[in-house]
């Protein structure tokens, strides 16, 4: 687990932007396309404000960048909840992204969530490999209870193994959502987190035990995580 804390807000968006910058850069040096993962929420908003700004956007080529998503809510695309509408106002709209690499898990209009479920399982078949798709990164966020995509604790998604895409029912929040699955985000090249505020402190702070079993400590046991924090959301002794 590998934290940079910023004292401020600018810091930590710009810190968690030029990790992006970067391996997205390398990757489509190395591969000639890069493809990322998605959070929504309302953490990345500022992240992707400040990526579409004109001192940055053109520091990658983002015409070589699929965009994915690692969840969504299950609304309909233009609904304030979207993960997908979110990154379209602050991201891919202020870019220019082309249509063609924009990826949203729900389509328009929504389908039954089951199919559309299946239909992202599929668009990931078209190029993963035989044990399954590699992003280059998978941006995250952490909730105050420890999830991390839509996966949340107690959920049944948790112990997925087969499947890379799944409608997950999150009882505590009387909902489902659509949520990319561990053996994903575990084989990813890079995956890191932007976290900030006080009230995340708790499970910041729970993660970094050795027997959390909440959703992102469990991520962080099997594989390398990157973390940008703000102040606020560490403890004194960090
Ligand atoms: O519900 C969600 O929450 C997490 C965390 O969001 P944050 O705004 O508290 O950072 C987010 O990563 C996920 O994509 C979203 O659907």
């Amino acid at each position: 687990m590998n934290i940079q804390i910023s004292e401020r807000p600018e810091q930590l968006v710009a810190a968690c932007a030029e990790h992006l910058i970067s391996v997205l850069a390398e990757s489509i040096e190395a591969r000639g396309r890069a493809r990322i993962a998605l959070a929504g929420g309302s953490t990345p908003k500022s992240l992707y404000d400040h990526l579409a700004s004109p001192a940055l956007a053109n520091r990658i080529d983002w015409g070589r960048v699929d965009c994915y998503f690692g969840d969504e809510r299950a609304v309909p695309q233009g609904h304030p909840d979207s993960n997908f509408g979110m990154a379209q106002r602050h991201l891919f709209v202020p870019l220019g992204l082309p249509r063609d690499n924009q990826f949203p898990m729900i389509s328009a209009p929504m389908g039954d969530l089951d199919a559309e479920a299946d239909r992202y399982q599929a668009l990931l078949a078209e190029w993963a490999e035989p044990e399954g798709p590699v992003f280059d990164l998978m941006l995250n966020g952490m909730g105050t209870d420890g999830h991390f995509a839509s996966l949340f604790p107690g959920t049944p998604a948790l112990t997925e193994r087969d499947r890379w895409v799944v409608v997950n029912p999150v009882p505590q929040l009387s909902t489902q959502r659509l949520t990319l699955t561990f053996p994903v985000f575990e084989r990813a090249r890079h995956v890191c987190f932007l976290t900030a505020g006080a009230d995340k402190r708790p499970a910041f702070q729970a993660i970094r035990q050795p027997d959390s079993d909440l959703p992102c400590a469990q991520l962080v046991r099997r594989r390398p995580t990157d973390w940008f924090v703000d102040r606020a959301c560490t403890d004194t002794s960090d």
